[in-house]
């Protein structure tokens, strides 16, 4: 068994699905995905930051050592640009013996980190290029200025993918979860934020939820939630299966399998 099996056995139990037909919720989907699943930590209003779009901490340390275990039994951990510019996030793996463990596996000390960013946007001095060893992906539109794209390949470690067959100028992401399967990625760490969570969720992509809610208020009412974006219709509301509950500290983690079709 080589590690990500092993994590994803601990992690996941039998709902981890990496290469074969997975049974997803209600519905199938297919090996051309990754598994995918999100975790956000919220308040206890169901904000994800403040109004401002700042950086709040609402897990405490025994909830940011679970995070940690889940990226390093990923292999790529996703943000929006809206994260990667308001948080600057390194989305590393923290601590020494994971990245050890992942070493020893034969495996980079970090997953890829991905961010989803249409007009290629990402500065090139942010953390995720200065902070820790591995391969970055940055997934743009066919709008991305050619110059950027170039900019941001110069980097060795850093690749940047299309996607955007239907040229809309703004990443597909049923198309990105396929190529990044294609790089492969068995199982897809989304960490936000609250548009991609959307985006996600609409397209049908998720397979699993974790949030973990914390004991604060954050309010104001542009304040970004759970999943932002356009919102699903009345009729049309997603749906969700428990999976479990746990306190942690003065918060509680929920999982949900997300039932899609
Ligand atoms: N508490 C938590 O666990 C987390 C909180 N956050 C917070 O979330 C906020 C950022 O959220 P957002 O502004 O909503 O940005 P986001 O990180 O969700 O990025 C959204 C952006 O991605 C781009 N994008 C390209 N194609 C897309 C597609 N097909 N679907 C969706 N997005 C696409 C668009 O430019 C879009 O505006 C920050 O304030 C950050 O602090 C972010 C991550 C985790
Ligand atoms: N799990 C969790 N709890 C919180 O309280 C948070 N504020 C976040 N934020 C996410 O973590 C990213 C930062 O990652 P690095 O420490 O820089 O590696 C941030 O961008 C959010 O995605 N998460």
């Amino acid at each position: 068994m080589n590690i990500l099996s092993f994590f994803s056995k601990i992690i996941f139990g039998s709902a981890c699905r990496s290469t074969l037909v997975l049974k997803t919720g209600d519905t199938m989907k297919s090996s051309e995905f990754p598994f995918i699943f999100i975790n956000s930590a919220m308040s206890a209003d169901g904000k994800l930051s403040t109004k401002e779009r700042k950086q709040v901490k609402i897990s405490g340390k025994a909830d940011f050592d679970r995070v940690d275990t889940l990226r390093a039994s990923s292999d790529a951990i996703m943000v929006g640009i809206g994260t990667m510019l308001s948080d600057n996030p390194s989305l590393t793996v923290k601590s020494e013996d994971r990245r050890k463990e992942r070493s020893a596996a034969g495996m980079e000390e970090n997953p890829v980190r991905v961010i989803v960013d249409s007009q290629a946007k990402t500065p090139v001095d942010a953390d995720i290029f200065k902070k820790g060893k591995g391969k970055k992906i940055i997934v743009v539109s066919k709008a991305a200025p050619a110059e950027k794209i170039n900019i941001l390949t110069q980097n060795s470690e850093t690749k940047v993918i299309v996607a955007d067959p239907a040229g809309t100028g703004k990443v597909d992401l049923i198309e990105t979860a396929k190529l990044l399967r294609k790089e492969g990625v068995g199982t897809l760490m989304v960490e936000g934020g609250a548009t991609l969570n959307e985006g996600l969720l609409a397209a049908g992509l998720v397979d699993e939820i974790n949030i973990f809610i914390g004991n604060v208020i954050v309010g104001g009412k542009t304040a970004p939630t759970f999943a932002d974006g356009s919102g699903f219709t009345e009729n049309n509301l997603l749906k969700l299966e428990l999976i479990s509950f746990e306190k942690i500290e003065d918060g509680i983690l929920l999982k949900w399998k997300v039932k899609n079709g």
